[in-house]
């Protein structure tokens, strides 16, 4: 890619790119939030046009207008936010689309399987896709693109969402679609990884390429230099805060199946007017998501969760958040039963909350930046005042956090789409913050943004816990957990199975754990009682 410059209204978001990808490597783009990584990868794959600069692939010129275009051209994408059909098996999905290729019968099964084992994928294609994990999705996801002739990959940080184990795997497969002739380009942030994995690596600094660097003789200090101009940050705390006054207690928390109706928007798009709702969990109770889940997080306190995705996370989340009603179990926030009550009151009652999917839960992403701001607090200060909107002081308090959290955007006026995903990030950090939240759900509060912002958000969360804020994380980056966390704990199909001392434990040890597998600096958690399918082996056993 040679010249590439894009613009949009107040940003030039690649200015005067260049970058040459080696055929049969694998080559990182790493740079700070809003530096143009996404928008020069959405030009290669077709999904933005540029304002001006050239694309050459095997030294011929090419054009595209849409990712069809580029798909044509041997170019595949695989998103962070995966995009499959959850009920559909994994041959539905990978043919889903691409029924032209080979059809939808046996020819397409055998050219999957064809494909899977040339790479090591291993996947099964009679499996349903819900019933897999994440680093499995992303397997079908890779072979999506390759079953659609792909020669060049692009991966946008596909790391994010693995536990170390996994990211293991997914290297060993980028090394044989590389043996095999494949090019692969990858988005990250986390630079042990790029060192690891990476054939060459190009920087970008505010929309240009600032330089390459060697992963032979590179250290991620000089990477981060290179792309923020400043040291690397570590989560470590070398303080503790924790009190023994206890801020947030769960009892005996259970989430089932059935019976459970998902609210997935808190407010109306424009209106923004909190809803209340009622949900009735006396329908016949199914699986258990969430089985007899018991802690206390106190003042001063961070407590760690760490799991595979969709072990329940999510579910104990949104039913501290009051986004699902429990079928059983007491929450009592600072002394007093919220158990039933809204989300908004619980908001209101001091939860503040970074989303798991910022953009499900986190953002209106075609309203301007101020009304972001004004999400899920209207009726609190500076928004309101006297139960009347307070427009000009939102308007004016969405600037201070721009300016404080390094929100990188033109003005308060842009939409949040029009925000890179870091900088997404940084705004509702900064917006949760803001109002002195007594307790935080923090799910995975800097996924997605750069080592120097990171640095910010751990610090404004040390802040914040110092004076007294309690904090529940939930992340896969083990790094965060391990390093931020007082206390920690793991969570494996919908229980609390073991505890682990954030002060000895590896991410290595803790990604066992978290698969349910045993390790020597795991304690299984005590206070789970009995569980409800006896008879089978228990997580607690398997923990021991
Ligand atoms: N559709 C859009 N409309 C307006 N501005 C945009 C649009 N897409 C990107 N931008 C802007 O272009 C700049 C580069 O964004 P981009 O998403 O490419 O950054 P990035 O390097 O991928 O960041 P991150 O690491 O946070 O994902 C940012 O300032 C962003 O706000």
């Amino acid at each position: 890619m040679h010249g590439i410059t894009k613009r949009f209204p107040g940003v030039v978001a690649n200015k005067d790119i260049a970058i040459t990808v080696r055929k049969g490597t694998v080559h990182a783009l790493i740079g700070e939030n809003g530096a143009g990584k996404s928008t020069l990868m959405k030009i290669l794959y077709g999904m933005q046009k540029p304002d001006e600069g050239t694309i050459a692939i095997d030294g011929e010129q090419v054009s595209f207008n849409t990712p069809g275009d580029a798909i044509a051209r041997g170019i595949g994408m695989v998103h962070q936010h995966f995009m499959l059909a959850d009920n559909l098996t994994v041959l539905e999905n990978v043919v889903l689309g691409g029924e032209k290729l080979y059809g939808i019968g046996a020819k397409a099964r055998k050219k999957i399987k064809e494909i899977s084992d040339a790479y090591g994928l291993g996947v099964r294609p009679d499996a349903l896709v819900e019933d897999l994990g994440v680093a499995d999705r992303q397997r079908v996801e890779i072979l999506k693109v390759l079953y659609r002739g792909a020669k060049i990959l692009i991966l946008d940080e596909p790391t994010a969402v693995l536990v170390p184990q996994e990211v293991d795997a997914l290297f060993d497969n980028l090394r044989e679609l590389k043996a095999e002739g494949l090019t692969v380009i990858f988005i990250s942030h986390k630079l042990g990884e790029v060192l690891k994995v990476a054939d060459d690596i190009t920087v970008i600094r505010r929309g240009t390429t600032v330089g390459t660097a060697d992963p032979k003789t590179a250290t991620t200090k000089q990477l981060a230099e290179l792309m923020v101009g400043s040291e690397l940050p570590s989560p470590e705390t070398r303080e503790s805060t924790v009190t023994t006054t206890p801020m947030l207690q769960v009892e005996d928390l259970t989430v089932a199946e059935t019976g459970v109706v998902m609210v997935r928007h808190e407010t109306s798009a424009r209106m923004m007017l909190p809803m209340d709702r009622t949900i009735d969990p006396s329908a016949e109770l199914g699986r258990l998501l969430l089985d007899g889940v018991s802690f206390t997080i106190h003042k001063g306190e961070i407590l760690g969760i760490a799991g595979v995705e969709g072990n329940g996370q999510t579910e104990l989340i949104e039913a501290l958040m009051g986004m699902i009603s429990p079928a059983a179990g007491v929450i009592t926030l600072d002394g007093t039963d919220i158990t039933k009550s809204s989300v908004r009151k619980r908001r209101v009652g001091g939860i503040g909350y970074i989303p798991e999917d910022r953009h499900r839960h986190g953002l209106l992403l075609e309203s301007p930046l101020w009304e972001n701001r004004i999400l899920g607090h209207v009726t609190e200060r500076p928004n309101s005042k006297s139960g009347i909107l307070d427009l000009k002081a939102a308007r004016k308090d969405t600037e201070r956090i721009v300016r404080e959290y390094d929100v990188r955007t033109p003005g308060i006026e842009v939409t949040a789409a029009s925000l890179s995903g870091g900088n997404q990030q940084k705004l509702i950090v900064g917006r949760e913050m803001s109002h002195n939240p007594k307790f935080l759900i923090a799910a995975h509060p800097t996924r997605g943004v750069d080592v120097g912002a990171q640095a910010q958000i751990w610090d404004a969360i040390r802040e914040a816990r110092r004076e007294g804020l309690a904090v529940l994380l939930i992340s896969a980056d083990l790094d965060e957990l391990i390093g931020l966390s007082d206390t920690l704990r793991v969570i494996y199909r919908g229980r609390l199975v073991a505890d682990a001392d954030p002060a000895t434990i590896t991410p290595e040890e803790l990604g066992t754990a978290m698969t349910g597998a045993a390790s020597g600096h795991l304690e299984a958690s005590d206070n789970h009682s009995a569980g409800t399918d006896a008879g089978t082996e228990s997580p607690e056993d398997e923990a021991r």
